[in-house]
Formats: C-alpha cells, sequence, structure tokens
C-alpha cells in the first residue's frame, strides 16, 4: 500500500475545439466540438491527464464518477469498471440510439460508461507513470516499436462553415472532387509525411468517390488507400465498388451497416473489410468473427474502456487471425499520445493508425505532437510524456461556457441544416 499513491482530486474541464467543415454521411462536422479533460491529482501531488468525449451523456456520467474516485488508488485501474457500474444511465441517452448518428455502431449503457472510464484510465496511468518515472508503455508491458504509423484521413471538405456562423478559419481549403481529394492528400504528405490514405465516403454517389480512389491511386502509386462510407451502401453496391477498386484498395471500410450485411460483402469479395462499426464493444465480437464478416478491427480506446481493453482487443484479434488497427474522431494531444503509447505495445498492428489530430488547429498542451514521415515517435517520458498548457484549456472551457448549448452536443445533421435547411440524416443503405 503506498498512500501517496491515493487520489485526493479530481478535475473534469468540458471544452469546445475548434473543427473544420469535414463532411460524413451524417452531415458536417460543427464549427466547434466538445471534449473533456480530466485531471487526476495524488496524494503526493502528481496529476495525471485524459482525454474523452464531452458531449452531455459523457459529462453527465463522469461527474458522478469523479466524485467516487476520491481516495481511490491510481494502481486499481480494474477497479474503474466496477466503480462505473454503480454509476446509473439515463436512460433516455440510451435507447434506441446509436452513437453519434450511426457513426460509431451501437450506443449501450456499457459502452458509455465504458467511453467515460477510458479517460479515467489514461488519467491514473499518466499520473502513476510520472510518479514512477515510467512511460505509460511501459507500465502497458513495454513498446515493441520506437514510432507508430498513421494515415492521412482525407474528408470531402468545404472550404469554410456556413454563412453566418461563428467559426475558426482553415488552411486546407475545399475538397469536393478528386483533383481537391488528391490537392488535400498531398498536403497531408507534405506536412506530416503520410504515405497512406483514407478517404471518408458516403458523402458522394460511389462512381464519384471510387474516382477519387483512382485519382489517389495514380497521384501515389502503391500507397495504402481506404475508403469508409460509414455503412451508406447497400450490399450490392458494397460489392460493385469492391470489384472496382479490389486491386488498389488496402480495405474497405464498414461498407454496409451491421455484422450479417458484413458477411455478406466479405464472403463474395477478396477485398479486406475493416470496421468501426459492427465490432464496437467486446460482445460484437463473437458474431463477426465466427462469421468472418471483418478481416481488421479498428480499435478505439475511447470506446473499448481504455488501453488495457485495447490491448485485450487485440490479443482477441491475434487469436482469430483478424487484423487490427486504430480508428479516431476529433481528438487532441493528450489521447494522441495515448493511442501512440498502446499502439506502441500492440504486436499485430500491421495498419497505420487513423488520427483526426492533423485537423485540430487547437490543443491543450504547450507542445503539440509532431508527425515524421507519418509517424509519431512514442515518448519515453514518464506518463504521456505531455504538458497541459492551463491558460489554453482555461480559453477552450471559456468557449463551452459561453456556448447556449447549441454545440455542447455533437450534431453533424444539425450542422448540414445551417446549409441545407430541408437536409435529414439520410436512411441506410443511401446508396
Ligand atoms: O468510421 C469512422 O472512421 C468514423 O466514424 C470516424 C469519424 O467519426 C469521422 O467519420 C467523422 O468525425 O466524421
Ligand atoms: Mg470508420
Amino acid at each position: 500500500m503506498t498512500p501517496g499513491l491515493t487520489l485526493t482530486d479530481v478535475r473534469l474541464t468540458p471544452i469546445l475545439v475548434a473543427d473544420p467543415p469535414l463532411l460524413n454521411t451524417q452531415g458536417v462536422h460543427q464549427p466547434y466540438t466538445p471534449r473533456l479533460i480530466i485531471e487526476v491529482t495524488t496524494a503526493e501531488g502528481v496529476t495525471g491527464v485524459g482525454e474523452t468525449y464531452g458531449d452531455t451523456k459523457y459529462l453527465d456520467l463522469a461527474r458522478p464518477f469523479a466524485e467516487k474516485l476520491i481516495g481511490h488508488r491510481i494502481t486499481d485501474l480494474n477497479a474503474l469498471f466496477t466503480l462505473v457500474d454503480e454509476v446509473a444511465v439515463d436512460s433516455s441517452h440510451v435507447s434506441g440510439q446509436v452513437d453519434v448518428g450511426g457513426l460509431r455502431g451501437v450506443q449501450t449503457a456499457d459502452k458509455l460508461r465504458l467511453s467515460v472510464v477510458s479517460g479515467f484510465e489514461v488519467a491514473c496511468l499518466d499520473a502513476l507513470g510520472k510518479s514512477l518515472g515510467l512511460p505509460v508503455h511501459a507500465l502497458l508491458g513495454g513498446k515493441v516499436r520506437e514510432a507508430v504509423e498513421y494515415s492521412a484521413y482525407l474528408f470531402y471538405k468545404w472550404a469554410g462553415h456556413p454563412e453566418g456562423v461563428t467559426a475558426e478559419r482553415d488552411d486546407w481549403g475545399a475538397a469536393l472532387d478528386p483533383a481537391g481529394i488528391v490537392a488535400q492528400a498531398r498536403k497531408f504528405t507534405e506536412r506530416y509525411g503520410f504515405t497512406s490514405f483514407k478517404l471518408k465516403g458516403g458523402v458522394l454517389p460511389p462512381e464519384e468517390e471510387c474516382a477519387a480512389i483512382r485519382a489517389l491511386a495514380e497521384a501515389f502509386p502503391g500507397h495504402p488507400l481506404r475508403l469508409d462510407p460509414n455503412g451508406a451502401w447497400s450490399v450490392e453496391t458494397s460489392l460493385k465498388v469492391a470489384a472496382e477498386l479490389g486491386d488498389v484498395l488496402e480495405y474497405l471500410e464498414d461498407p454496409a451497416l451491421g455484422t450479417p450485411a458484413m458477411a455478406e460483402v466479405a464472403a463474395r469479395t477478396r477485398v479486406p473489410l475493416a470496421t468501426n462499426m459492427c465490432v464496437t464493444t467486446f460482445a460484437e465480437v463473437k458474431e463477426a468473427f465466427t462469421r468472418d464478416a471483418v478481416q481488421v478491427v479498428l480499435s478505439d480506446h475511447h470506446y473499448w474502456g481504455g488501453l488495457r481493453n485495447t490491448q485485450q482487443l487485440a490479443a482477441l484479434c491475434r487469436t482469430f487471425g483478424v487484423g487490427v488497427s486504430m480508428h479516431s474522431n476529433t481528438h487532441l494531444g493528450i489521447s494522441l499520445a495515448a493511442m501512440t503509447h498502446v499502439a506502441a505495445t500492440v504486436p499485430n498492428l500491421h495498419h497505420a493508425c487513423d488520427s483526426h489530430y492533423p485537423w485540430q488547429s487547437e490543443d491543450v498542451l504547450t507542445q503539440r505532437l509532431t508527425f515524421e514521415g507519418g509517424r509519431v515517435a512514442v515518448s519515453d517520458a514518464p506518463g504521456l510524456g505531455v504538458e497541459l498548457d492551463r491558460a489554453r484549456l482555461a480559453f477552450l472551457h471559456r468557449r463551452w461556457l459561453d456556448d447556449d448549448g447549441a454545440l455542447r452536443d455533437r450534431d453533424d445533421a444539425a450542422a448540414m441544416r445551417r446549409a441545407d435547411p430541408s437536409w435529414v440524416t439520410p436512411a441506410v443503405p443511401r446508396w
């Protein structure tokens, strides 16, 4: 028993961070998106940081959970899961709901709890690492690589958010056709050195998205390419796209919605299928793996329940001969550091991970993480190896406080209605 490792303070800071007008099948990103920054402080005065979703339903869980953690030891990570089970989930947050309008699969009370626990687990590991003078990857069993590879995450995109909406400007420009997507990919390679590319699809008719992938294949011959329409296609459309792009795709990500549809596509194509929609919880693994519905699972420590659950998922994938990589939503540097630490420990990581980080012009760190040759170097500094910039945190929290509530919950369809008042979330399959 080490009394110094007991938590004496837990601080939650919801923030709003600038987000460019990135298009997906649900709509478009709002100009600001919510995140929650978690700080845990031990009796010996060491503070660890974590980051997770900041929408109201997560805050409603995180607040009572944080209170339960006073007096908890940062080494007792397993107990976080039993403690969070004691926090009630408002049924209106889960009944009949899908996560972010369907982009992250089912929404269950357990998944909501795991999405909250993950931020606290990371914060505890950061504090523990700082206390022991060890990097987080060492607490997870040690790194098996010195740097983690990420892919360029390409989006159809407007030049700016709709007129009349308060927003930050970005310097990426518009990308609404194959030439725009190739130009965006070139910027990604110039700025960050990425060598593999993922295009967020489900935005334009499949023929246009196929043309964009073809243009990428011509501009970057031999580079790994992926297309992810977030389940917007029927089985037949998925098969048509797979046939058309089979020679250039590393994998097709969630072409059709749900395990049965994915299994049908998988049975009739040789193109590997990846998912962050039909396998998003341990409960969904068995059916998907036994039906051979997916060949790559995109883990995400946020909703899988943390870094150690991510390792467990990777071990399951290894057991079943299924590939593993990483999914990403809008996130800041704390999460990129956490993703990099856990990815460094996964032996069977054979695909570049997704990250939205290049799209985020704002952060809460004194120093942004950097990509060299598309890779983030694995830090050997104690904990995550990042430092909180309190002035930036306060600024982004002030933005959250000043918001009237319109932006505190991610809603891509509502953002789209600012440009097209008739917009409704499309029924699936859309094509
Ligand atoms: O399926 C995916 O990879 C995602 O859902 C990632 C993100 O949610 C992305 O689509 C977004 O933020 O628009
Ligand atoms: Mg996806």
